[in-house]
């Protein structure tokens, strides 16, 4: 897959079959459209291209908002690249590019940079300055430039009842499961491993502390999962610990693993995390000791999860 930062740089010989959105999550509603999409190109003889915007139009357009995202921009290129799409289009989201007009947008980036020949888009796909443009106008401007749409009904869509915003809520519910299922893959966290406040292995259960690159990442739900890790090339679980610590009078919200049947230093390793199950939410113990025995009853469900799944 070859990838390019706007659609002025993208390059081809071939006219394309094109699909656009956000695809935050890449989950299994995407994949259906994303499949669509390469098997098009294959029959068609058409380039398959993603054009995708980044930052999301959200945190350009709303800047107060704070929008959470499923994916970094990284993991969004890597998910889109196991569907075998050939070219994808990660175009810079600004607020000169939001006041294209319909047709602006249309002839410079579909037509004269990305060469589209097909448009596969959802019925309620909305383009162009305030977003006034429909699929039908698209459909128009396929007359004058010599593309067609395929659209995507309502009922295709509406059989996928998975949306990335759902996803998030599932995740900010502590519901793993249910967000897992939607993407089609488990929900994953990745960042530097950084020094603590060195209390964790005063009470035998020593914790990663896990630093994200990109504030925008959404983390679940404070409480305890169980995850999974790759360390040196081998699978290890752990129990994390999402919260701002209240027994230890914490602040800051931290992102704390405890490795099981694992001894070695991680800082400043780079580790991902998937989450396999939510346990509990996070507590404010009167003790120390307190606190260890409720993480000595999260290792024990820990295990026995992790054996009923083998
Ligand atoms: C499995 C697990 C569950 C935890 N649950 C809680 C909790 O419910 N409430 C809390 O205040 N801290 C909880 N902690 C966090 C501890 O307070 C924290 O790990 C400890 O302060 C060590 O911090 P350090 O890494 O800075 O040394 C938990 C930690 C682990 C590993
Ligand atoms: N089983 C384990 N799980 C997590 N970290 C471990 C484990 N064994 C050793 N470590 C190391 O210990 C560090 C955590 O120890 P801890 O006392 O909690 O200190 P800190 O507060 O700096 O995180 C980890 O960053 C890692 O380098």
């Amino acid at each position: 897959m070859k990838k390019y930062t706007s659609a002025s740089t993208f390059k081809s010989d071939r006219h394309s079959v094109v699909t656009i959105g956000t695809f935050d999550g890449v989950h299994i509603g995407h994949s259906a459209i994303l499949k669509r999409l390469v098997e098009t190109g294959k029959k068609e003889d058409l380039d398959s291209v993603v054009l995708t915007f980044f930052p999301h139009p959200r945190m350009v357009l709303q800047q107060h908002s704070e929008i959470s995202l499923l994916n970094t921009i990284e993991e969004r290129a890597q998910l889109l690249e196991k569907t075998g799409l050939e070219h994808l289009v990660i175009h810079q989201f600004t607020h000169a590019f939001s006041r294209l007009t319909a047709l602006e947008y249309v002839r410079d980036i579909l037509v004269n940079g990305l060469k589209a020949k097909k448009i596969i888009i959802g019925y309620d796909h909305r383009f162009g300055r305030n977003r006034t443009a429909n699929i039908e106008n698209l459909k128009e401007f396929g007359l004058t430039y010599g593309f067609e749409v395929e659209e995507i009904s309502a009922k295709e869509l509406d059989d996928v009842t998975i949306s990335s915003t759902k996803i998030r809520n599932a995740l900010n519910a502590g519901d793993i499961e249910t967000a897992n299922s939607y993407l089609g893959y488990n929900y994953l966290l990745t960042g530097d491993i950084e020094k603590g406040k060195a209390l964790g292995r005063t009470i035998n259960y020593p914790t990663a502390n896990l630093k994200l690159k990109e504030k925008y990442k959404l983390i679940p739900k404070n409480g305890v999962y169980v995850v999974a890790s790759i360390i040196e090339g081998k699978k290890i679980y752990g129990i994390t610990s999402i919260g701002t610590n209240p027994t230890v009078g914490g602040k800051k919200r931290t992102i704390e693993t405890h490795f099981l049947n694992f001894n070695k230093d991680l800082y400043g390793e780079e580790i991902t995390i998937e989450f396999l199950k939510h346990i509990r939410d996070e507590e404010t113990f009167d003790s120390i000791e307190e606190l260890r025995q409720e993480i000595e009853k999260d290792e024990k469900k820990a295990i026995q999860f992790l054996n009923q799944r083998e």
